[in-house]
């Protein structure tokens, strides 16, 4: 089953790293953009120089902007942000069918709180489906340094698909949770943008630190509320992924919080999946306890400012330190 190869949808940064690291494995693999312009220039250049430049695509890579190159059973990884799923999917349905659809992206969709795997059932109930994350920047992958991913899925092939799926530099982890997996994907982006916003308003390592904790417990609390395991969120697509994305400048939605700390508010083409999905939760009116994820939506909407919701956090009530 699902043995006629790898395609990857979405030929941004994720997607193109994705078909690379692939094509050091599979046979043939499938790059496909919307865009048919884009992809005949990615074609022309062997290389995706828009979002990810300096990497070589390798011969093995079919560069299409055709969704009839899709053929047989394959497995097809979704790599277009959260909030392009639905579109995507409603308008190319026809060509998905047959295939395993592995989400790759991660986020919580606004107007509906469905999680990317949720999008793709709802759009097509009959889909089999996985979710592939965990801490990975493309350039990474794309460059073969070693990464290692969870690969959650309620299938029972889950076994074929990770051995399908990895390669030599990237490990995949087994997980039966996608949905631990994915609200771990998607939250750690919010606390990502806070984390951003401490070191932009110069609040300091410590005050970073303390939100990544406390960020975390509240990753932990929605997902546990949302049937999701709470030892999901302890592996690579929670604890792990904070980590990076916390961490690093070259997260987008680290570096946005920064910026927006310092007074530029203007995202240009560059997808950062954490604003939406603080404002996918907050609209969900929960009866959970989240106030750094709320605080970062009342902040994206203007709200409030950096200082005044740090000095709002830090007023709060005294509690102990449960985790749930
Ligand atoms: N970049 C990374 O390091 C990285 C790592 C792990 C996961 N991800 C996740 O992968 C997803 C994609 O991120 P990215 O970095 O590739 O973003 P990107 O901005 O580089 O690329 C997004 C691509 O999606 C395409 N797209 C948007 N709407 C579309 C639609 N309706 N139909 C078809 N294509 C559409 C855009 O044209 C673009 O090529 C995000 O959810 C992100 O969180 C990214
Ligand atoms: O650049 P970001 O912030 O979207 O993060 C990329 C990946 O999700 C990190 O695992």
């Amino acid at each position: 089953m699902y043995s006629d190869g790898v395609a990857v949808i979405g030929a941004g940064a994720f997607g193109t790293a994705l078909a690379i690291a692939q094509a050091a494995k599979q046979q043939n693999v499938i790059l496909w953009g919307r865009d048919p312009d884009t992809m005949g220039t990615i074609n022309a250049l062997r290389e995706n120089n828009a979002r990810l430049p300096g990497l070589r695509l390798p011969g093995n890579i079919t560069v299409t902007a055709n969704m009839a190159s899709l053929h047989g059973q394959m497995t097809v990884l979704l790599s277009v942000p959260t909030q392009s799923l639905r579109g995507f999917l409603q308008e190319h349905a026809q060509w998905l069918a047959s295939h395993m659809l592995v989400v790759c992206c991660k986020g919580v969709e606004r107007g509906t709180g469905l999680l990317p795997e949720e999008i793709v059932k709802s759009v097509l109930p009959q889909a089999v489906t996985a979710v592939l994350t965990g801490p990975s920047f493309a350039d990474d992958i794309g460059r073969g340094k070693p990464t290692a991913l969870t690969l959650a899925t309620d299938v029972p092939s889950g076994g074929e698909l990770q051995e399908t799926l990895s390669t030599p530099t990237l490990r995949l982890y087994l997980s039966d949770d996608p949905r631990g997996a994915q609200l771990g994907g998607a939250l750690k982006n919010v606390v990502a943008l806070a984390a951003g916003m401490v070191i932009g308003a110069d609040l300091g390592e410590s005050a970073r630190a303390a939100l990544m904790t406390r960020g975390f417990a509240e990753i932990v609390r929605l997902a546990q509320v949302q049937g999701a395991h709470p030892e999901t969120l302890w592996g690579l697509s929670g604890f792990g992924d904070l980590i990076l994305t916390c961490s690093s400048e070259k997260s987008r939605n680290f570096s946005y919080g920064v910026q927006f700390a310092q007074g530029h508010h203007m995202i240009d083409g560059v997808t950062v999946e954490g604003v939406m999905t603080a404002h996918a939760i907050c609209e969900q009116n929960l009866d959970i306890d989240l106030p750094v994820i709320y605080m970062v939506s009342r902040l994206l909407k203007g709200e409030v400012s950096v200082p005044q919701a740090m000095e709002t956090l830090l007023q709060r009530p005294l509690k102990s330190e449960r985790l749930l």
